[in-house]
């Protein structure tokens, strides 16, 4: 499946910048019914793409619970991103050169705002279900306090209301990383990789678990001293693999959005914004999740009304939220089953 664009001349930002020319890549399976109502809305999470059947199998896609026989499921790229939409290195049609370390700051509610005009040009005005993870449970999160009569139902998984302290500084001391990498700072083209890798290393230490460490990286016990060591070559490779695939300037324009999300900016806060979501909604925490910890989920779940909460025993730790599927499709039908009570 390959992306389709939508293009929106001029994207009002919640700084009071405009982005010009913006762009929005998409891709979409399944058929609408004849009531369109048979919608699911997918948000992906940091360094992901439209194509969620690539990167949530087991949960998207054929013989899964979301099956496009039964769904018209759309998932929309973020601004920001590497893959197909606005992204720092576009032409700012201002300048007519790439925009890179200088893209303008875009708020979780920037990014709903492009995904909303996409779904208005589409014409979809009934969305059975909204759900993300991550960053993609973000901004479901603040779309469904945008718009509480848009959504039937709402899932969100190992996310919160308002990005943390511990979170922002997680992505700080990334940014930090990338910054200190000359190439990023000259504003070259494919500048940052070398700050990319270790950055990635670094988020991986929140996306895992101690015991998922000493589970799979545990060196072989014997007598010799290591050279190197298990662990120290899983960072480097997870370096290695998100460099080949995704660009510094994104990761940290998205870093930034992430560090914008506050549910209650200008809303009287989080308990009350939460409060006007109208959705029914299902919110899963993972046990092992240090990023996003359960307290989080909590908090949502305690405001969110009738909102149903589980959570979700693993040992992945934050990225439970791409691998669990199964146990993810499971808490689905608990959540969808006509005998739970809103
Ligand atoms: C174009 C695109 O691909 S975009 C879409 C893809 N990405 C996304 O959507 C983002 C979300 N996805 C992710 O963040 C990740 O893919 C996850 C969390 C779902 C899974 O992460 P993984 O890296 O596959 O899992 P895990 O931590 O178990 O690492 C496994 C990999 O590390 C390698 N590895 C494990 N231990 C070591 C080690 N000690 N030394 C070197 N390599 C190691 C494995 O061989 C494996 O390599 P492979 O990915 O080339 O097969
Ligand atoms: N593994 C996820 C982490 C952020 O939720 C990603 O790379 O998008």
């Amino acid at each position: 499946m390959s992306d389709q664009f939508f293009h929106i001349p001029s994207l009002r930002l919640e700084s009071g910048e405009t982005l010009a020319d913006a762009r929005v890549a998409y891709q979409t399976w399944g058929q609408l019914n004849e009531d369109r109502d048979n919608v699911v809305w997918v948000c992906h999470a940091l360094t992901a793409n439209a194509d969620v059947l690539a990167w949530w199998p087991g949960l998207v896609g054929p013989g899964c619970y979301y099956d496009p026989a039964d769904w018209f499921i759309i998932c929309a790229n973020v601004q920001g991103s590497c893959y197909g939409s606005t992204s720092p290195r576009d032409l700012d049609p201002a300048t007519c050169q790439p925009r890179y370390q200088h893209f303008p700051l875009l708020t979780i509610r920037d990014l709903v705002t492009a995904h909303d005009l996409l779904r208005q040009d589409l014409e979809l005005t009934d969305i059975h279900t909204l759900i993300g993870g991550s960053l993609g449970g973000q901004q479901a999160l603040e779309w469904a306090v945008q718009r509480p009569d848009l959504f039937d139902h709402l899932v969100v998984i190992a996310t919160n209301a308002r990005h943390s302290a511990w979170g922002i500084a997680f992505n700080e001391a990334q940014r930090l990383a990338i910054e200190a990498d000359p190439t990023y700072a000259a504003g070259q083209p494919g500048g940052g990789d070398e700050g990319l890798r270790a950055a990635r290393a670094m988020a991986l230490l929140s996306y895992r678990s101690y015991a998922a460490y000493a589970e799979t990286q545990t060196d072989p016990d014997d007598d010799q001293l290591l050279p190197e060591h298990r662990a120290s070559r899983y960072q480097r490779y997870q370096g290695d693999k998100l460099v080949a695939r995704f660009d510094a300037y994104s990761y940290v324009a998205l870093s930034r959005s992430m560090d914008s999300h506050h549910v209650g900016r200008n809303r009287g806060g989080v308990p009350a914004a939460l409060r006007r979501i109208g959705a029914r909604t299902l919110v899963l925490g993972i046990t092992s999740d240090v990023l996003f910890p359960l307290s989080e989920q909590r908090e949502l779940a305690a405001h969110i009304p009738g909102a149903m909460y589980a959570e979700l025993d693993s040992r992945y730790g934050h990225d439970g939220f791409l691998l669990e599927t199964a146990a993810i499709t499971h808490f689905l039908e608990r959540f969808y089953a006509p005998t739970f009570v809103h």
